[in-house]
C-alpha cells in the first residue's frame, strides 16, 4: 500500500499534557482524504493537536500516523508531503510575492526553474500575479494569507493544515479563500483545518470533529451533527415576518406533513418556515459555551442551507 491509499491520518489513543492541564485525552479517529474541520472553543487544543499532526510538537502517549508515517518516527519524511499554515501570515513583509515563493521554493529543495513554474502558476491560481512583484507590505491582510497558503504549496503537498485560516479577514475575502479551498480539494489536496467559524466547517467540511475539554465530542457532517441536537422545527411568522411560534418536530416527512396540516387548518393566516438546527445551537448543545460574538462569521446567514 502506497501513502496515497493509506488514511489521511489515524489517531490512537492520542494524549498531550503541558504540565498537569491535559489539553488532549485520549483521542481516537480515522479520517479519509479530503477536506476536515476541527471546531472547538478557545483553548479547546485545536492548535497542539495541529501542531502534533504536523510534526511541530510530540505528543505524551498513543499513536498518530498522518498519510500512513509516523508523526514522530517517520518526521522527515511526512515533512516532505505536508505543510501548515498557521494563524498568523508567515511571509516576508520586505520581499515581493514571488520572492517569497522562491524563497520557499528553495527552502524544500526545489531547482531555481521548478520553483519559478509553480510560483508563476500558484501566483496566478490565487488571484496575485498582478501583485507578484509587490512589496508583501503593500498587501492587504487577504492577500497575505492567499500568499501564505500558496506558498506552502509551493512544494506539491499532500495534505495542507491550515490553522484558523480566515481569522480576522472581511466576508469577501473569506468567501475568496473557501473558494480557493474548494479548487484545491478537487486538485486531489487533503485539507485539515481549524476554526472558530461555525460556517466555515458547515460551507467546506466533509466531516468535522468538535474538541472540548480535551476530548472530540463530535464527529460526522454537518448534516449528521445537526441531526443530533433535534430534528426541523417549523417557524410561524406573521404578514411582517415577526415569529410567532416555534414548534419542534423529530423532522420526518410524515411528522412535518401532520404539523403543517395542523397549522393549515387551525391557522391559516400565518406564514411558516421550516428550518433544521444551526450549528451554534449544535456548538451549544456539544460543548455548553455558545460560540462567542467574535467566532461567528459576519453576516452569517441565521440558517443554516444543509
Ligand atoms: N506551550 C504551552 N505550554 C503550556 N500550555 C500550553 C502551551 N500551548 C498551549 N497551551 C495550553 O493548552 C490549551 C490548548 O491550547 P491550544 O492553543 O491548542 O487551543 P486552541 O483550541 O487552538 O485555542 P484557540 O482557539 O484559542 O487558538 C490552552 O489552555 C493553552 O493555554
Amino acid at each position: 500500500m502506497t501513502y496515497t491509499e493509506k488514511p489521511l491520518i489515524e489517531i490512537a489513543g492520542l494524549s498531550k499534557s503541558y504540565g498537569t492541564h491535559h489539553v488532549l485525552r485520549d483521542l481516537e479517529l480515522t479520517l479519509p482524504r479530503g477536506i476536515h474541520a476541527l471546531l472547538g472553543p478557545n483553548g479547546a487544543g485545536k492548535t497542539t493537536l495541529v501542531n502534533i499532526l504536523s510534526t511541530l510538537i510530540p505528543h505524551d502517549a498513543g499513536q498518530a500516523r498522518v498519510l500512513g508515517l509516523d508523526v514522530q518516527r517517520e518526521k522527515k519524511q511526512l515533512q516532505g508531503l505536508i505543510s501548515l499554515t498557521g494563524q498568523y501570515a508567515a511571509v516576508d513583509g520586505a520581499l515581493s510575492g514571488m520572492e517569497n515563493m522562491l524563497m520557499m521554493g528553495q527552502l524544500f529543495g526545489l531547482s531555481r526553474r521548478d520553483a519559478q513554474r509553480r510560483a508563476d502558476d500558484l501566483l496566478g491560481r490565487f488571484d496575485l500575479a498582478k501583485s507578484a512583484n509587490k512589496r508583501v507590505s503593500t498587501y492587504s491582510g487577504g492577500m497575505r494569507r492567499k500568499l501564505d497558503i500558496a506558498a506552502s504549496l509551493i512544494a506539491g503537498p499532500q495534505l495542507i493544515f491550515l490553522d484558523e485560516p480566515t481569522t480576522g479577514l472581511d466576508t469577501r475575502s473569506r468567501q475568496a479563500l473557501w473558494d480557493e479551498i474548494n479548487t484545491l480539494a478537487d486538485s486531489g489536496t487533503s485539507i485539515f483545518l481549524t476554526t472558530q467559524y461555525l460556517e466555515e466547517a458547515d460551507v467546506l467540511a466533509q466531516r468535522i470533529m468538535v474538541l472540548n475539554d480535551g476530548y472530540i465530542v463530535a464527529d460526522g457532517t454537518a448534516t449528521q451533527l445537526k441531526e443530533r441536537v433535534g430534528g426541523s422545527t417549523i417557524q410561524m411568522h406573521d404578514a411582517a415576518g415577526h415569529i410567532l411560534e416555534t414548534l419542534p418536530t423529530r423532522g420526518s416527512a410524515e411528522d412535518l406533513a401532520r404539523e403543517l396540516t395542523s397549522i393549515a387548518e387551525q391557522r391559516p393566516e400565518v406564514s411558516v418556515t421550516v428550518r433544521k438546527p444551526t450549528m451554534d445551537e449544535v456548538f451549544l448543545e456539544l460543548t455548553g459555551k455558545p460560540a462567542s460574538e467574535h467566532a461567528r462569521t459576519p453576516n452569517a446567514p441565521q440558517e443554516a442551507s444543509r
